[in-house]
């Protein structure tokens, strides 16, 4: 067998090259599924966020913009789909390093990775688009005035991304910030970074211009706290915990600095007893709940039956449970990896233990599984008996723990699907699809699957209301996160405006 591809030392990668972190300092990453040290990261700090926001401003403002920011959109696309074939070329590598860096099955990862390709595409797409959507008309009901709307980049912006999908959740960010005609420092999580440092060396790799993209790695309050304050950061696109997101925005908020932020969830999924074929409906719970160890944020993690299903439907939930192939990741078929760290395999299991202990069954799983000794695995859990005050029912778990209620009626179904402060998705499952559209309508959230779970198009908006954040990624709504739009009025008649008297001359 072939020895594994090494893992690469690398920098911080800042105005076009790599330089050690200032502090000297490095973070180790380790496989979660073996519990082996692999390699080690760049820990920045503040000294290196400076350094990474002036090489990123430079970049914007160099030649008047004209280099980048000002450039066509279609000058910026040719770098987006440079980037899109080399993640292609790399595809094999690149998920293989995603693997070993978070737990994911391998063939997860090649698919994060065909959507990271598809993402710089797509936003390549758009950038060229924004060429003809320049100096758009107003129409005014007036002469006097024509008015033609400019959309230009906000500036440079700051992107801080969690761990679970780490090249993609970056990619969500960096194509359309690109796209724009923004410069930009990437902070990926301190807990996968390593794909996301790859992406430096791909920029290298096809001559994107220094400083429009840096990335710089590091702990959360070290590198990631000084560029949501920093005064020449211009906005501030964040994914991750809901606790960060408030941290981040209070920071933001002192610039007046713009922010959206994709947060957690606790997403319902409700399934009625009139489905045909209950295995359809049971494979996408099963997907919507343990699909890279339900650390989604839109994991459906509140499944709601209909009382009239709801023995049968959990006797095949667990025999689908029973089924899924868990095992290291890089292994063929694998379906269940580990999680991603020792703190969130604790986490997990902290929350199945308070789940018992406030009353709830623990149907299925709730262990490591007996056949691996060491890694950070954890069963696909189902969780039954559940009350709307307990832990399990309100608050996100991020890990593969799906829990479950009894609804009689479709109000009740609603009412329970609404009883969260979060809002990021949502959906349904019944074979009357009038049904499904009403309940499309009354869920609050920002994102409703109908007789499915977790479909994510790059083409779509994706974000959420309440607690789970604002503003939406993907699509056009993504890149106007980027866009800052200006209006140019100019007045085209001859004469005097006529508000005031003209002054004699005499
Ligand atoms: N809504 C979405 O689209 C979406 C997508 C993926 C993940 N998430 C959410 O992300 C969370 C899991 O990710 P996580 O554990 O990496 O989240 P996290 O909030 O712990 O960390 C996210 C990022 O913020 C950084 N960070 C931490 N403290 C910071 C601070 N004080 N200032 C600036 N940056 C700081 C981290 O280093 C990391 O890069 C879950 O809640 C999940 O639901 C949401
Ligand atoms: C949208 N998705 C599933 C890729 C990542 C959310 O955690």
């Amino acid at each position: 067998m072939a020895a594994p591809p090494a893992i690469p030392r690398r920098g911080l990668f800042i105005g076009g090259g790599w330089r050690e972190p200032t502090l000297g300092r490095r973070i180790p990453v380790i496989n979660p599924a073996t519990e082996d040290t692999i390699g080690d990261i760049p820990a920045a700090t503040a000294e290196d966020v400076e350094l990474a926001v002036a090489a990123a401003r430079s970049a914007f403002l160099l030649d008047g913009g004209s280099r980048w920011a000002r450039a066509s959109g279609a000058t910026r696309a040719k770098y987006l789909n440079a980037i899109a074939a080399k993640i292609k070329e790399k595809i094999s590598y690149l998920a293989w390093l995603e693997t070993v860096d978070s737990g994911k099955p391998k063939d997860e990862a090649v698919a994060d990775m065909d959507d990271v390709a598809a993402c710089f595409e797509f936003y390549a797409g758009l950038a060229e688009a924004l060429d003809g959507k320049q100096h758009a008309p107003i129409s005014l009901p007036m002469e006097e005035f024509k008015t033609y709307v400019l959309k230009e980049p906000i500036g440079v912006v700051g992107l801080i991304t969690p761990w679970n999908y780490p090249l993609l959740m970056a990619t969500w960010k960096v194509a359309p910030a690109l796209a724009a005609g923004c410069t930009a420092v990437l902070k990926p999580s301190e807990l996968a970074s390593l794909t996301c440092l790859e992406l430096g060396a791909i920029c290298e790799e096809i001559g994107l211009p220094s400083g429009v993209l840096n990335i710089i790695t590091g702990l959360g309050p070290d590198a990631g706290a000084p560029i949501a304050s920093h005064p020449h950061v211009d906005k501030i696109a964040f994914t991750g915990s809901t606790a960060t997101g408030k941290t981040i925005m209070t920071a933001a908020a002192q610039m007046v600095k713009p922010v959206s932020l994709e947060l957690g969830g606790k997403s319902p999924l409700v399934i009625f007893d009139d489905v045909a074929d209950i295995d359809k409906a049971v494979e996408w719970a099963v997907f919507g709940c343990f699909f890279n160890s339900g650390q989604v944020c839109s994991a459906t993690s509140r499944l709601l039956l209909h009382e009239k299903i709801a023995e049968r439907f959990l006797d095949r939930l667990v025999e689908w449970a029973k089924n899924i192939k868990i095992s290291d990741p890089l292994e063929e078929g694998c379906r269940l990896g580990s999680v991603i760290s020792k703190g969130q395999y604790e986490k997990i299991k902290k929350f199945i233990s308070t789940a018992r202990s406030e009353g709830a069954t623990i149907l299925h799983g709730g262990d490591r599984p007996k056949h691996l000794g060491k890694g950070f695995f954890i069963e696909p859990t189902i969780i039954t008996d559940v009350s709307t005050s307990m832990q399990i029912w309100r608050e996100e778990v991020f890990g593969p723990v799906i829990c479950v209620k009894v609804f009689k009626t479709e109000s009740e179904a609603v009412e329970l699907a609404n009883d969260t402060h979060y809002g990021l998705a949502g959906g349904v499952i019944s074979d009357d699809l009038q049904r499904c559209e009403r309940i499309a309508k009354v869920i609050h959230s920002g994102i409703v699957w109908i007789n499915c779970s977790q479909p994510t198009l790059v083409q779509a908006p994706w974000g959420g209301n309440k607690r789970s954040g604002f503003g939406r990624e993907l699509g056009e709504w993504g890149l106007e996160n980027y866009l800052s739009v200006k209006q140019v009025t100019r007045y085209c008649k001859d004469e005097l405006y006529g508000w005031y008297q003209r002054p004699s001359k005499l």
